[in-house]
């Protein structure tokens, strides 16, 4: 399997307005607020179903209504294009 290769995540920041950089770390971060814990599970269950079908998958930590996710390449050791798929598809999931 050939490499990802890695853009960083100041160019992946670029297209994705509502993510941030990550002190220390080539990688991206949003934090996505839903109005109650049903919801924010929905997201993520939706988020999950997208990223095993990408074989491609977020760090997150979720509290109620809270989820905090994190992207990035471990296999690239930063940011690729797989970051910028997956957080489209999660800001997509957000806003249904
Ligand atoms: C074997 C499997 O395809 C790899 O481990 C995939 C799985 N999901 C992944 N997810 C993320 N975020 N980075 C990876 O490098 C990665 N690699």
């Amino acid at each position: 399997m050939t490499r990802p290769v890695k853009i960083g995540a100041a160019a992946a920041l670029a297209r994705l307005p509502l993510w941030s950089a990550v002190e220390g770390r080539d990688a991206i971060q949003r934090s996505f607020r839903f109005e109650d814990f049903n919801a924010a599970f929905g997201f993520m269950t939706r988020a999950a179903l997208a990223a095993e079908k990408l074989d491609h998958h977020p760090e997150w930590f979720n509290v109620y209504n809270r989820v905090e996710v994190l992207l990035a390449t471990h296999d690239a050791d930063g940011v690729t294009e797989l970051d910028v798929t997956l957080a489209q598809i999660m800001d997509a999931a957000a806003a249904t």
